[in-house]
């Protein structure tokens, strides 16, 4: 029972590492344009909307949206360090 549910978890696990590897990917590609066009790294506005359609999207499933919200200002955080990075190069 225990083995059958972990083995689900480690599969979600999988699929997190993926989906975030592909959304890293995306996101340098969005930096190195913003570096070549002299645009800012982070951009409020942008963001004050993921967090919306975030949180209304955790609402419907029965997820924590506190915790969406913290998890996507995480994610969000760490890629403007990369777009200032990719800036400074
Ligand atoms: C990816 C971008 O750069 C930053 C990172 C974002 C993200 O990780 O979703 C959103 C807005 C920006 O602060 C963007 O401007 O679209």
């Amino acid at each position: 029972m225990l083995t059958g549910y972990r083995q689900s978890i480690d599969n979600i696990d999988a699929a997190l590492i993926h989906l975030l590897a592909e959304r890293f990917k995306i996101t340098q590609a969005v930096g190195r344009y913003k570096a070549a066009h002299d645009l800012p790294p982070a951009d409020p506005a942008r963001e004050e909307r993921q967090i919306k359609r975030l949180r209304a999207l955790a609402k419907a499933s029965q997820l924590d949206p506190e915790f969406s919200e913290k998890f996507l200002r995480f994610v969000i955080d760490e890629v403007i360090h990369h777009h200032e990075r990719l800036r400074e190069e």
